[in-house]
């Protein structure tokens, strides 16, 4: 890889509705960058592009493509790196399935998806599909640690137009249920290595020693975790709180990332579903497993699987009216919260009913307080602690709040994040060990058939650098900075042992608070409440949950955040937004051709891009098209010309003309680089004149249904037509 072959930025292409901006956004920003002499690449990291990538022997030549995300995962290792990386699908097995299929459809005959694969092809296939599945891309391009934040002219403009939350009432039954014991928390052991070590994992069972994992190797200075949850206590727990949701008249709800920690979440997902039909699954268990049935891939699958199979459907409504009703991610369409594990992601989905006042959907198409389940206690103290304080005090204004930014330990797939690998659903009772390559066993658990184990780490250099990041930040902000980390938590106690000598080495102990992620849930919605800023410096998961909580709070959504990694080798990549690809927009665009997807975050990561290419490679034209980015995106906040929510009025399409403008004005009027504003002149004046004609066409084009050729793998040139639907504007942009 040399700077010569190489675009000066590459934006990735990816899934859904930002896939669906990037069709009319990506060709503004390449011909307004051309003109500053600005190249703009693009990789396919969509959950289509990477299928296709991972089964060349399966296509004709014409349909092989290149293994783009292992090309980005090299370059983001280089000090040139400037990536533009917008959020793409991490798929559960109903999602990859479903694009399996579409391609199929669409003439690749890649193999299908061998849920209990017994021949090597079999075996080999399902592999390769194994490392599609789940967050697989955001680990392999996150070599560095996140700051994420909202740019101060989208805090005041979320201060200047707040918008509507939901009141919290002090009588609100609303809660978390977490489990009092056997969880991942509870059994938590944490280490830190002092020398490089390999290690093993193995399972001691009466009938001998099983491996398995083994090479596992860990650098001098890596925190090295383990820990279980007990299959018994997780559905003891469970039968409870189904029970209890019952008596309190709530709505069921369970909260997982099933798609970020895409082995251990699964089958916690998969015990609910279990349990919340213990009855059936009890009678028909075995006829359930002869039609394929795998609780993991949700109750949605499930019904699929026993269409014709009128006794079990039978069986299924009778035990449903027997349960509490369940928070619905569709209630028009039945869809329930254990339909697909992938549905209901905690760090969108618990955000959204506390900003909802506590309230979630049920079946009757209204809203309710809710039961929200989260199993392990590592992490649910936040969201607890968050509903406990709105009971108290009421919701938060929107208007006066201050901001609660991040700092989040992730590089070199830090903590949970990481540990796909090294989890295991444990087959036999017995003892798992983890075992040094001197002999020494680091950890062990007694464990029971069914438990689900995992080891965790993270290395010593991201945790040094993310200190370091942390007091960047600090002093930049001069404000409240908090590491959330709980003395009495095992990990947490490693990594404090990390912090402190840093702080005091650096002189800015004075400056930083260490407190537990309750404590500090508190602390940060009290500093908000009166309008002032606080850092909270969390590990990976903290980090993901946070920028989602707070922003939604802050700002209605995280997608207008902006989202900085700054790679641990020199390079950046410059994420747009804090949250995911909205499957919801995509259905209204398809329904009536209105794109309700917000491009700030796409607006913000642009501008943050060119102004490291500007200082990176001293180029003085991106610092001036970079400039430019911001006044657009501080005249798009202005004029409020983000997208409406509803069909017939401006949307996303909309929204791009006028950061085009506002862009190309900027450009005009700048004295910096006169070549530049002669070049954006008459462009400026296009844009300012086809006003009327722009905004006609593209208002004209909506209303009626739009056929994009496909969901995960849509038609480019269909794609094109109906996101770029203004001959005029087309015109001006070439
Ligand atoms: N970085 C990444 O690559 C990430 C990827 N994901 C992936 O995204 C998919 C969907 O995840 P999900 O949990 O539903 O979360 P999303 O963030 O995609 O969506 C939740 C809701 O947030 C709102 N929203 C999100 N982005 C925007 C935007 N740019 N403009 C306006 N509103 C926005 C929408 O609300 P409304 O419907 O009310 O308009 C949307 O329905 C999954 O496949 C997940 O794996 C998730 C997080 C990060
Ligand atoms: O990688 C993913 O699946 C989700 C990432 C995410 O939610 C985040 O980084 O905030
Ligand atoms: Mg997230």
């Amino acid at each position: 890889m040399t700077d010569q072959t190489q675009p000066d930025i590459i934006y990735t292409k990816v899934d859904e509705a930002p896939e669906l901006a990037s069709a009319s956004l990506l060709p503004i920003i390449r011909t307004f960058a051309a003109a500053a002499g600005v190249t703009v690449g693009t990789r396919d990291i969509s959950l289509a592009g990477r299928i296709l990538a991972a089964f060349p022997d399966f296509l004709s030549d014409e349909q092989k493509q290149e293994d783009d995300l292992a090309w980005l995962g090299k370059l983001v290792k280089e000090p040139h790196a400037n990536v533009i990386k917008l959020p793409n699908i991490s798929a559960s097995v109903p999602q990859l399935v479903a694009a399996i299929e579409e391609l199929q459809g669409q003439g690749y005959a890649i193999p299908d998806y061998p849920y209990s694969p017994e021949s090597d092809a079999e075996k080999e296939a399902r592999a390769r599909y194994d490392a599609i599945k789940g967050s697989a891309v955001n680990p392999v391009l996150r070599e560095g640690n996140s700051d994420r934040r909202a740019a101060t002219a989208v805090k005041k403009f979320a201060q200047a137009n707040p918008h509507r939350m939901g009141d919290w009432s002090s009588d609100s039954k609303t809660r978390v249920a977490s489990m009092s014991g056997g969880d991942f928390f509870s059994n938590e052991k944490s280490t830190t290595l002092d020398k490089a070590a390999t290690a093993k994992i193995v399972l001691e069972t009466a009938d001998g020693e099983t491996v398995l994992k083994e090479g596992v190797s860990f650098p001098e200075g890596t925190v090295v975790d383990a820990t279980f949850m007990s299959a018994k206590a997780l559905d003891a727990f469970l039968a409870e709180e189904i029970e209890k949701t019952k008596e309190e008249g709530t709505l069921f709800s369970l909260h997982m990332k099933a798609t970020m920690m895409k082995v251990s979440d699964p089958i916690i997902f998969g015990h609910a579903v279990k349990e919340f039909l213990k009855p059936v699954f009890d009678k028909y268990g075995d006829e359930l497993k002869a039609a394929g049935v795998d609780p993991s891939s949700g109750l949605g699958d499930l019904l699929k699987r026993v269409q014709d199979k009128p006794e079990i459907k039978a069986a299924i409504d009778e035990c449903m009216k027997d349960r509490p009703a369940m928070y619905m991610v569709d209630s028009g369409k039945g869809i329930t919260n254990l339909h697909v594990p992938s549905d209901v992601i905690i760090d969108a989905s618990m955000p959204a009913l506390i900003k909802n006042g506590g309230k979630g959907w049920g079946p009757d198409d209204a809203t309710h307080d809710t039961n929200c389940v989260i199993p392990d206690n590592s992490y649910a103290p936040v969201y607890d602690e968050t509903i406990k304080y709105f009971k108290e005090t009421g919701k938060l204004d929107p208007a006066t709040a201050g901001t609660v930014q991040n700092i989040g330990l992730m590089a070199q797939k830090a903590e949970e994040y990481g540990s796909h690998p090294t989890t295991f659903e444990i087959p036999q009772d017995g003892t798992v060990k983890m075992v040094l390559d001197d002999g020494t066993v680091l950890h062990e658990h007694k464990v029971e058939k069914g438990d689900i184990w995992r080891s965790a780490s993270a290395k010593k250099a991201p945790i040094e650098d993310w200190v370091m990041l942390a007091i960047e930040r600090q002093k930049e902000e001069n404000c409240e900075a908090i590491f959330w980390l709980d003395e009495n938590r095992a990990h947490d106690a490693e990594l404090i042992k990390f912090v402190k000598p840093i702080l005091e080495r650096e002189g800015v102990s004075d400056k930083f608070l260490i407190m537990a992620p309750r404590e500090a849930t508190r602390q940060s919605l009290e500093t908000i409440r009166e309008g002032k800023t606080s850092i909270a410096i969390t590990g990976n998961v903290l980090r993901d949950y946070l920028t989602d909580l707070f922003p939604i709070l802050e700002l209605a959504t995280s997608a207008k955040m902006l989202s900085i990694v700054k790679l641990m080798n020199g390079g950046g990549l410059f994420e747009t937004g804090a949250g995911g690809s909205a499957p919801k927009h995509v259905q209204q665009l398809v329904e009536e051709n209105h794109l309700r997807w917000d491009s700030l975050g796409e607006f913000c990561a642009l501008g943050e891009s060119l102004k490291f290419l500007a200082s990176a490679r001293d180029n003085s034209k991106a610092r001036v098209l970079g400039k430019a980015v911001e006044q657009a995106t501080q005249g798009v906040l202005d004029n409020d010309r983000s997208p409406s929510r509803k069909a017939g009025e401006p949307d996303n399409r909309d929204s791009h003309y006028w950061f085009a403008r506002y862009w190309a004005e900027a450009l005009a009027t700048q004295t910096e680089d006169t070549e530049i504003s002669a070049h954006f002149a008459p462009i400026s004046k296009a844009l300012i004149e086809g006003e009327e004609a722009i905004v006609s066409e593209l208002i004209g084009a909506q209303g009626k249904p739009v056929d994009l050729g496909g969901y995960y793998h849509a038609d480019e040139k269909k794609t094109s037509s109906v996101m770029r639907p203004s001959k005029t504007l087309n015109d001006i942009i070439g």
